[in-house]
């Protein structure tokens, strides 16, 4: 837990003097300031937690409305407000980017507002149409002359069309709505999985995956849902409150006094009883999510479940959240019912009331039996308006969050291009790389300096070598290289050009091969995974790729060989195989330099040795840059550098480094005497 010395006593003090009902707007206020203070002191992935010496119902109200606005996730236990320093910006609509994806659906929307306004006109028009058709009825039987049939053929004609032009108008404006929404959320999902491709890599480690994907899909989701109904039973409700009010008015402005007390109460007790009932199903949404996780990690990891025979307790966990869950929606479904039945007795006890006051003014002739039926009718659908208007209410403030957020991130500007400079050289690649002065420390952890003025030359189609400790940086060299991070300070040369100047996709895509430790290949075919590094690669092409890469022979053995779909992350290959077929992807796209990241470290014996074979071939006439922890997989390197508190402090070849005694012959040792254990 953190404290704050100046913003905790600050919201304390504001707090505790706004115990009494002061407004809550200043207690949000003030509450989302201080945590936006306290925020920004911390790192991203804190959870912060601030402790205010306050009473549970300020914290709670204080808690919704930071949450609500805020969109950050909080819980108040014992007087505690957590809030997820993750999600602590706000991010603003921009309406600017909406209308980006709405401008090519302009002709759509207009045409969905028209009908939708024109279908709620009818619908104020229905009540009194139906009270002309009650008059007629209530005529005849007064007068009881002429055909019964002729007398309501009239108004009863009249309100058949109306019925069947509102219906047209209806089915118009839904269908004109949904396409508009699909177009304009599959737009969005489109630009904005572009623009998350674009990002850079530290933008993945400040943002976690799961959470990115979550605007993509939820969010987008909410977002389209709010615009459409905004739009169909916005739009429907405003116009329909007013129209009615008035049709209300103009009948009778005695018991339209009695509904404008009456009513806005039973819908404000009615809405309240709403957000409570919506609040319990959203906790009881989130436990059903969390029930899921449990079961998703499980079944994730389901060898490391079973490796460690852990099936019962996962199963108990599991059990244990959809418990909760269950008890959550027989909470949800009895509050439900609950509200149900009170809402029906209140409504028939409007009917009642209506028609109790109604009869007295017709017992005066103050009002026609007409015009109470058109009263009766009127009166319930400016209820199903308002009440509908109090739940959009909501429902814009959580559309205008998920837009908010999914524009956050497809108005983000990567801190590296994705065309990097843009310049690819004329002249061949000789494939000399230097690193001059390098200073780096990773944008997530900005105080902690990796490299620190670090030179390394790699000669062209030589074969470099960087060992140390564990954490040292090594692997950050590697990725400065490939430019998944710009350095804080000195230039990385190609063949003398600062790589911030050459074109990104020809850098990654053409110049430079990375192989690593844990290879990660697609759920789809051996060839298609062999050709993720040339697309336009031909079936030859990646069979010679799989042959250099000690591949093709294990790839025919498979019944379906070359289309053998490898499963989730290449499940369903052993180690070195899914290695093999990694460097074949790096290999069929013909690398000047090529980065090997720990290659062989994860594998056995044998699988190294078919492994290394295949590296050693891979390797020739390129320039190499190996990571390496087992320090038998390089000696043969044409230079070993070992770093140290981000800086090579020793370089040479195998046998000049043993020679020296220094750190590389520490190294060496200690790993000769952990074999030998
Ligand atoms: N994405 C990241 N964000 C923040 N810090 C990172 C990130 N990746 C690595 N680090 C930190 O940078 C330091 C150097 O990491 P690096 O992976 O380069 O070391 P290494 O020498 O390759 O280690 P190993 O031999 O264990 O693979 C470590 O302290 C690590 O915690």
């Amino acid at each position: 837990m953190i404290s704050d010395g100046t913003v905790l006593p600050r919201a304390n003090r504001y707090y505790s003097s706004q115990q009494g009902g002061k407004p809550t707007a200043l207690i949000w206020r003030v509450t989302q300031r201080a945590i936006g203070q306290l925020a920004r002191r911390t790192s991203n992935s804190q959870r912060v937690s601030l402790k205010f010496l306050v009473g549970p119902a300020a914290l709670t109200v204080s808690a919704r409305l930071f949450c609500h606005v805020a969109c950050c996730e909080a819980d108040v236990n014992n007087n505690e407000l957590v809030v997820d320093a993750d999600q602590q910006t706000v991010p603003e609509f921009k309406w600017h980017i909406l209308w980006q994806f709405v401008r090519p659906q302009l002709l759509a929307l207009i045409g969905a507002v028209v009908l939708a306004f024109a279908a709620a006109i009818l619908n104020i028009q229905i009540p009194l149409m139906l009270g002309d058709l009650v008059n007629v009825v209530a005529r005849y039987l007064r007068e009881n002359t002429g055909s019964y049939v002729h007398e309501i053929r009239i108004p009863a004609l009249k309100l058949l069309g109306l019925y069947g032009i509102q219906g047209l108008l209806t089915t118009g404006y839904i269908i004109l709505l949904s396409r508009l929404g699909e177009r304009v959320a599959a737009d969005m999902r489109k630009a904005l999985f572009s623009s998350l491709l674009r990002q850079d890599v530290a933008f993945y480690d400040a943002n976690k995956t799961g959470q990115v994907v979550n605007r993509l899909t939820a969010d987008i989701q909410e977002f389209k849902s709010s615009f459409k109904l905004v739009i169909s039973q916005g739009l429907r409700s405003i116009t329909q409150t007013v129209g009615c009010f008035v049709s209300l008015y103009i009948m009778s402005p005695k018991l339209t006094g009695l509904t404008v007390v009456v009513l806005p109460c039973l819908v404000g007790a009615g809405a309240l009883i709403g957000t409570f009932l919506r609040r319990l199903s959203r906790l009881a949404q989130e436990q059903v999510a969390k029930a899921t996780g449990v079961a998703d990690e499980a079944l994730g990891n389901v060898r490391t479940v079973k490796a460690f025979a852990m099936e019962e307790r996962e199963l108990e966990l599991y059990a244990h959240e959809v418990d909760k869950s269950r008890d959550m929606n027989e909470n949800l479904g009895a509050g439900i019912a609950f509200f149900q039945g009170l809402s029906n007795i209140a409504l028939n006890c409007i009917v009642l009331g209506t028609i109790f006051a109604g009869g007295s003014l017709i017992s005066r002739n103050e009002m026609s039996p007409g015009d109470l039926m058109s009263f009766l009718v009127a009166s319930q659908t400016v209820q199903r308006s308002m009440a509908s208007i109090s739940i959009l209410f909501g429902q814009i403030v959580r559309g205008l969050s998920a837009g908010a957020r999914v524009f956050e991130y497809l108005d983000l500007k990567p801190s590296i291009p994705p065309s990097g400079g843009g310049c690819i050289p004329y002249n061949s690649l000789m494939g000399r790389v230097d690193f001059m002065d390098i200073s780096f420390s990773y944008p997530t952890r900005p105080g902690h300096q990796i490299l620190n003025k670090f030179n390394l030359t790699l000669p062209p189609c030589k074969t470099i070598a960087i060992v140390g400790e564990s954490g040292g940086g090594k692997s950050t060299v590697a990725s400065l290289l490939e430019r998944f991070y710009d350095p804080t300070g000195g230039v990385i040369m190609l063949d003398g050009l600062d790589i911030r100047t050459l074109d990104l996709t020809w850098l990654r895509g053409q110049v430079i091969g990375f192989i690593n430790q844990e290879p990660v290949l697609f759920a789809s075919s051996v060839m298609d995974n062999i050709r993720f590094g040339k697309p336009d690669a031909t079936d030859a092409e990646v069979i010679d790729a799989a042959k250099q890469a000690n591949a093709h022979r294990f790839i025919t053995s498979f019944p379906n060989g070359y289309n053998t779909v490898v499963g989730e992350r290449g499940v369903t290959l052993s180690g070195g195989q899914k290695q093999r077929i990694a460097i074949a992807r790096a290999l069929i796209k013909n690398p000047s330099i090529l980065v090997l990241d720990e290659a062989t470290s994860a594998l056995d014996a044998e699988s190294e040795r078919v492994v290394q074979e295949a590296l050693d071939r891979a390797t020739r006439g390129r320039t190499v840059l190996i990571i390496a922890h087992r320090l038998s997989t390089i000696q043969a390197a044409d230079l070993i550098c070992v770093m140290s508190n981000g800086r090579i402090v020793e370089a040479g070849t195998h046998s000049e480094l043993l020679t020296k005694g220094g750190l590389y012959f520490d190294l060496i040792r200690r790993q000769r005497a952990e074999g030998q254990k």
